[in-house]
C-alpha cells in the first residue's frame, strides 16, 4: 500500500469484478432500447475506469473525451472550466458519460447541461464512485460502482494535486498529506 494511503476502500479485484457487472448491465440496457452509446470520459479522472469498463461492453460503441476541471487540491472551486471539448458531434447521440466520482454533483450537472445544449438525444451517467453525503446538486448517476463515505479518496484515476492517479485501487488519503 502507498505510504500516503490511510485505508484501501475498494481493491483492484473489486473494481475488476464491478466493471464486468456494469459492462453487462450497460450492454443489456442499450441492446434492449436499440441504441449504441457514445461513451464520453471526463479527463483525467475517468481514464482507468473507462478503459476497464469499455472492454466489458459488448456493442460497437464509440468513445470521446472532454476535459473539465473543478478541483484545486481538495476544494471544489464551484465553477467548471472546459479545457477540451468533444471531438465528435453530440447531436442526436445517446451519450453515456463516464466519471470516476460524483461528489458535489457540480461537474455532472454542468456537463449534462452542456451536452443537452449540443442536442444530445439522451445523457446517462456511469460513475465508479458515488459520495452522496457531499451532494449539493440534484443529480444522480444512472450506474454506480461503489457508494463511499465522505472522505477524500485517491487512486484509480482520482488525484490529489494530480498525484496518485495510477494507484490500482481506491484509498483514503491520509489527512496529514493535505492538512
Ligand atoms: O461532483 P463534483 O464535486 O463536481 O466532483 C467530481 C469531479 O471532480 C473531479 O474532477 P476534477 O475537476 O478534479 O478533474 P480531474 O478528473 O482531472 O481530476 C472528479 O474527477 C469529477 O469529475
Ligand atoms: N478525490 C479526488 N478527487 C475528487 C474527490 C475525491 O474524493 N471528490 C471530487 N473530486
Ligand atoms: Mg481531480
Amino acid at each position: 500500500m502507498h505510504k500516503d494511503v490511510a485505508e484501501v476502500l475498494v481493491s483492484r479485484e473489486e473494481i475488476h469484478e464491478k466493471c464486468i457487472e456494469l459492462g453487462k448491465k450497460i450492454t443489456e440496457d442499450y441492446t434492449a432500447k436499440g441504441e449504441i452509446p457514445l461513451l464520453v470520459g471526463l479527463l483525467s479522472g475517468s481514464v482507468p475506469f473507462m478503459s476497464e469498463l469499455m472492454k466489458n461492453i459488448e456493442m460497437d460503441i464509440c468513445i470521446d473525451f472532454m476535459d473539465v476541471s473543478s478541483y484545486d487540491g481538495t476544494t471544489s472551486v464551484g465553477s467548471i472550466r472546459i479545457d477540451k471539448d468533444l471531438s465528435t458531434s453530440a447531436a442526436d447521440r445517446s451519450i453515456l458519460l463516464v466519471e470516476d466520482i460524483v461528489d458535489t454533483g457540480k461537474t455532472l450537472l454542468e456537463v449534462k447541461r452542456m451536452l443537452a445544449n449540443k442536442g444530445a438525444k439522451e445523457v446517462k451517467v456511469v460513475s465508479l464512485l458515488d459520495k452522496p453525503e457531499r451532494r449539493t446538486e440534484d443529480v444522480v448517476a444512472d450506474y454506480v460502482g461503489f457508494t463511499i463515505k465522505n472522505e477524500f479518496v485517491i487512486g484509480y484515476g482520482l488525484d490529489y494535486n494530480q498525484k496518485y492517479r495510477n494507484l490500482p485501487y481506491v484509498g483514503v488519503l491520509k489527512r496529514e498529506v493535505y492538512e
